[in-house]
């Protein structure tokens, strides 16, 4: 697939402090990419320079086709913006907002009008078109706030931390239309969050900053791959099978009071072999769970992993 953005060797300091230290990244067209790091890696700052907000010190950015340190205009065409400074005003209705936001663009009163509406209903705020934002929800209040950035027709749209603070019923919804803007407009995302279940559910790519630095990208079961976070935890029924078993079976960590052993590994081979071991002992266990790396896992220990 083309590439919708690409970028190498991006760097930006400010003053001694280097923030970013030289970034490469494509992003397909009609995909979901997600920027993630801890606080202060860098994201925020990554978004202003592709958004055309800031300058960076050196690298090359093309989005849409375009050079972005030569056509500025042209990316900022092809782009919009949402997330933590909304463009709602409280003052005026759902349908209003939007049809400023028409206006502002020059779509004419009819398109506008037209536009409005279709974007009241795709984004579930049509029963609240009438009655001013400062009455919404969180959730209503982001659902119009990415309904107005797509007025404009975005082909690549910058979503920072979309559902943060909203319950997990309007944090659905948002997937939902973010899925749809990607999947029947062939939308373009450029995600940052910092949940890390929200990127395992939206982003085809992920990558991971930290310090001003890729340190990891790939698809979200990629990632979940290069940390061996995979174990199983047998907690057992007495005392005397914990002893045994700690002693017999190799065991990555255990804890006595609670009669528990965490043993690596998550394979059906793995399983198997200890289940027989267990039975062969005449071991009783009381509970056992298989424990899959998520992404967690993965950021804790990448991110730890640069810092050191
Ligand atoms: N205008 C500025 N002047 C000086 N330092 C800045 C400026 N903007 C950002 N920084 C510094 O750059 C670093 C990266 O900031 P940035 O906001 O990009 O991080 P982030 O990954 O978005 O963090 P968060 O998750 O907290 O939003 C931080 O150390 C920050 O203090």
């Amino acid at each position: 697939m083309r590439p919708f953005v690409s970028v190498t060797g991006l760097r930006k300091s400010y003053g001694a402090h280097r923030v970013l230290d030289g970034i490469d990244l494509t992003i397909a067209q009609g995909t979901v990419f997600s920027l993630l790091g801890p606080n202060g890696a860098g994201k925020t700052t990554t978004v202003q320079i592709l958004s055309t907000l800031i300058k960076a010190n050196a690298g090359e950015i093309r989005v849409a086709g375009h050079d972005l340190a030569k056509e500025p205009d042209k990316v900022r065409a092809a782009i919009g913006v949402t997330g933590q400074f909304s463009a709602v005003d409280s003052f005026l209705t759902g349908e209003e907002n939007l049809r400023l936001m028409a206006d502002l663009l020059h779509l004419g009163r009819a398109k506008g009008r037209t536009r409005a509406r279709e974007l009241l209903e795709r984004f579930d705020l049509t029963d609240a078109a009438r009655k001013p934002a400062a009455t919404y929800s969180g959730g209503m209040r982001r659902r119009l706030d990415l309904a107005m950035t797509v007025v404009g027709t975005p082909r690549l749209i910058f979503l920072d931390e979309p559902t943060t603070g909203l319950d997990p019923r309007s944090r659905r919804t948002m997937w939902q239309i973010v899925r749809d803007l990607v999947r029947q407009d062939g939308v373009t995302i450029f995600l940052t969050t910092q949940y890390l279940e929200e990127a395992d559910e939206l982003a085809d790519r992920i990558a991971l900053l930290s310090q001003g630095r890729l340190v990891a990208e790939g698809s979200p079961g990629e990632l979940k791959r290069m940390v061996p976070g995979g174990h199983v935890v047998v907690r057992f029924a007495d005392p005397d099978g914990y002893r045994r078993a700690a002693s017999h079976l190799r065991v990555t960590s255990r804890d006595e009071e609670s009669l528990t052993v965490q043993i690596p590994g998550t394979g059906v081979s793995t399983l198997r072999e200890l289940l027989e071991r267990l039975d062969g002992q005449a071991i009783d266990v009381a509970e056992l769970s298989v424990h899959t790396p998520d992404l967690d896992d993965v950021f804790l220990a990448l991110t730890e992993e640069s810092s050191r």
